[in-house]
């Protein structure tokens, strides 16, 4: 069945705004939506999805809009739909529209420069280009456009992986173990989880693979002290707190109130009882100098570009700028240097972004350990064999979506001497 025409225009509409982008494209679309209660579930998978693919292939969308007659945001908004659910499916096209629209889907993309196929901006291509060479930089573009699988962590304080795979079935949902993460399992379609007593009860959270990781690298143990420094909504705090079998304490810090209430119900659906939230004004706030020397493990999942997420926000790389990264550097360095005081001798320092960029990810490590001569690196093949995790690494976790299918992520894990 067709899609009404109107979803052209409310598409076309929506993306006039993201294009702005002024803030996050998922919050324009929910509100969007808030505002248009009579589009149905199906409009707006359309929308969303075709929104999505108009940022991922942005460079492209943009060229090919460029050729034919009318407005081009209409012409990008056709392209975004037709690849979200066929051109076939969209309804009150001119004839013309519609030859344009099979004529370009055609177009050879091996043909285009490389830096516009790979739809990243500029300054982007070029720096992954001089890393990992023009191939390699179009190897990594294509798999950070391709949308990402739905990963759930198994909160094993309440469950084990087994258990919920059996009963994810019966709803019925297909899942398999994630490759790396021991308490992962990666659902191979993406149905509605919200109402799943599995859900509800606090047996699985969405959680990325490579995240999970994360915090698995940590390594917190039962009884530990442990502070999650940048805790934000607690992804990684609720996984630290069931590797800590809910023994221990916890901490969770961030600056932002709004993101640790949202820890809040996700807490009472987990079963812990070991984390405490706090909110802090800075990293040099006075509530983190009463811990210093205390902690055995410290988690810096520091505030970063973002862009090893962009399987998942596809606008991200159009809102980062290289001025944006530098400020973003200065901030990294601080906040790792506030949380090394905490760090108990022999105790451990993990450093974390969700970014590809190495000026936010060892180059920050490298310079921090340059002025911090009581830590030392302890080489991540050392710490995933600790962990029993089977990837091959070097000195840092590297996770990228087109080695590891997960987003991409780097850590390092620092250790206070003796
Ligand atoms: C990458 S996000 C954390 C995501 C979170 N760990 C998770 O797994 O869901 C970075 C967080 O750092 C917080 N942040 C920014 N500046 C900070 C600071 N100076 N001290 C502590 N947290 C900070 C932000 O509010 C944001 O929530």
């Amino acid at each position: 069945m067709r899609l009404p025409p109107a979803i052209v225009h409310n598409t076309e509409e929506i993306l006039r705004e993201i294009l702005r982008f002024t803030g996050p494209a998922d919050s324009t679309l929910s509100r969007y939506f808030r505002d248009h209660p009579r589009l149905g579930s199906r409009e707006r998978g359309a929308i969303a999805e075709g929104i999505y693919g108009i940022l991922r292939n942005k460079s492209v969308y943009t060229s090919f809009s460029e050729s034919g007659n009318g407005p081009t945001m209409r012409r990008m908004t056709l392209l975004g739909l037709a690849g979200a659910v066929g051109a076939d499916a969209l309804g009150g096209l001119t004839d013309e529209e519609t030859a344009w629209l099979d004529h370009t889907m055609q177009i050879d993309r091996n043909l285009l420069p490389a830096s516009m196929r790979s739809n990243l901006p500029q300054w982007l291509f070029d720096k992954l280009v001089a890393r990992e060479g023009e191939e390699g930089a179009l190897v990594m573009a294509a798999a950070l456009n391709e949308p990402a699988p739905l990963d759930l962590r198994v909160n094993v304080i309440k469950g084990t992986r087994e258990d919920v795979m059996a009963a994810l079935a019966t709803a019925p949902i297909l899942s398999e173990p994630t490759p790396f993460s021991p308490v992962g399992l990666r659902v191979l379609k993406k149905p509605a989880l919200q109402n799943l007593p599995l859900f509800k009860d606090g047996l699985i959270e969405v959680q990325d693979e490579g995240s999970q990781l994360l915090a698995q690298i940590v390594g917190a143990k039962r009884g530990e002290m442990v502070v999650d420094f940048c805790a934000g909504a607690g992804g990684k705090t609720l996984a630290l707190g069931a590797a800590m079998r809910n023994t221990g304490r916890l901490y969770a810090f961030d600056i932002s109130e709004k993101r640790l209430a949202k820890l809040k119900p996700r807490l009472a659906r987990s079963g812990l009882s070991n984390v405490h939230p706090v909110q802090i004004a800075h990293e040099n706030d006075a509530k983190i100098k009463r811990l210093a020397g205390k902690i055995d493990r410290v988690l810096v999942d520091a505030p970063c570009s973002g862009l090893g997420t962009l399987r998942r926000n596809p606008d991200v790389k159009w809102r980062q700028t290289p001025i944006g990264v530098a400020e973003l550097n200065v901030k990294q360095t601080s906040i790792l240097s506030g949380a090394a005081r905490m760090v108990k001798t022999g105790g451990r320092l993990v450093y974390a972004t969700c970014s590809l960029l190495d000026e936010e990810n060892e180059d920050i490590v490298t310079a921090f350990l340059a002025t911090h001569e009581d830590f030392v690196l302890v080489p991540m093949k050392d710490v995933l064999a600790e962990q029993k995790v089977d990837l091959e690494m070097d000195d840092y976790l590297k996770l990228t979506p087109h080695q590891h299918q997960t987003d991409g992520f780097f850590a390092a894990v620092l250790e206070r001497k003796k």
